[in-house]
């Protein structure tokens, strides 16, 4: 749905230049939630707005759905315009025009009858839960009610992708998942391909189907949410993994216990079944969970554990087998 070859983008203020992004090849499918996450100034705006070219890329080309939008006129441009929506950080509604005007807004741009503006508009109020607040100016709305109006006009003109920057930024932490779980909702329901950038793993995790790390203007890592989450390579991902991760570092153990210690990861349905029992039952060797995460991301359960050994040093090594047969990743912690 986005393909973006070889996008490059430096800003040139006087004599001084800045490389935003640096070379960037990225390819989204269709119906996919995709996230860029990155540190401030890592070149993450830049590259959302390349996609659709509210930002000329200096080098590379940008397609979407199958259009390559980079050098097409303008009038041609605008039109393909429509298939994308764009959401915003401080929403950038109309202050004097009501919720229902805002998001008629691009509508009657596109020169829509007025029976079919107010009918499309009643269905997306509903869409976003707004049916309410109709009438109302954004000044009368909380920030959450204020991003429900930015989607809704985002939806209006039924578009095939939706870009979100920093969407849930300015919202406090209930507010946020509000907001994602309407995001997740609409992706399911219209099949709507969704890309965001966030400096927020918490965003990531909740939403994303896969993830790329941005730092310096270049994509450090990039993957399936769970993977980047669980085996974080580049120093800035493990930076942002740490964010959601309300643990400490487990080699602190190792001075303090006797037994040999043990990382355990696993993805998937495996998660729910008994393995570390069945693998220890007809052992007497003893284990401890010294540290532990049993959760989902998006919904794929996972388990990231830290397990104490005690007992023949044979028998655990049968242990460790036993659950790397299962397809866990076992690996000591050292
Ligand atoms: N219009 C501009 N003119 C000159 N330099 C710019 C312009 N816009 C961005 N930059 C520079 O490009 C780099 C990347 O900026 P960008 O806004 O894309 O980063 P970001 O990751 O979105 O950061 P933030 O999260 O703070 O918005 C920064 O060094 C920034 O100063």
């Amino acid at each position: 749905m986005i393909e973006l070859a070889d996008i490059s983008k430096t800003y040139r203020t006087g004599s001084a230049s800045v490389e935003a992004i640096k070379h960037i090849d990225l390819s989204i499918g269709k119906g996919e939630i995709f996230g860029i996450i990155g540190h401030s100034g890592a070149g993450k705006s830049t590259l959302l707005r390349t996609v659709n070219l509210l930002e000329q890329p200096t080098t590379g080309t940008v397609k979407v759905g199958g259009v390559e939008l980079t050098g097409l006129p303008a009038g041609r441009l605008q039109r393909e315009r429509r298939r994308i929506g764009m959401i915003f950080q401080h929403f950038n509604l109309l202050a004097m025009a009501t919720v229902r005007d805002n998001i008629a807004f691009p509508l009657k741009l596109a020169k829509l009858p007025k029976a079919a503006i107010r009918a499309r508009v009643d269905e997306l109020l509903q869409l976003v839960g707004l049916e309410r607040h109709a009438e109302m100016y954004p000044a009368q709305l909380s920030g959450g009610q204020k991003q429900r109006v930015g989607i809704a006009r985002a939806l209006a003109s039924n578009p095939d992708v939706l870009l979100c920057d920093e969407a849930t930024s300015a919202l406090d932490p209930q507010t946020t998942n509000a907001i994602l779980s309407l995001l997740l909702d609409i992706n399911k329901k219209l099949g709507i391909t969704i890309l965001l950038i966030t400096h927020e793993m918490h965003v990531i995790r909740s939403i994303c189907d896969r993830v790329a790390v941005i730092d310096g203007g270049e994509i450090v890592e990039l993957g399936d949410v769970v993977d980047v989450f669980l085996k974080p390579q580049h120093p800035t991902t493990k930076e942002f993994v740490s964010q959601v991760a309300d643990t400490f570092d487990p080699r602190e153990l190792l001075a303090t216990r006797k037994g040999r210690l043990i990382r355990i990861n696993y993805i998937g349905d495996i998660t729910y079944e008994p393995l570390l029992f069945n693998a220890a039952k007809s052992t007497s060797v003893q284990f401890t969970i010294l540290q532990g995460t049993v959760s989902r991301m998006k919904n794929t359960p996972y388990g990231q554990l830290v397990i104490e050994f005690l007992g023949d040093p044979g028998e655990i090594e049968a242990i460790i087998a036993a659950l790397k047969t299962k397809g866990l990743e076992v690996g000591e912690v050292a």
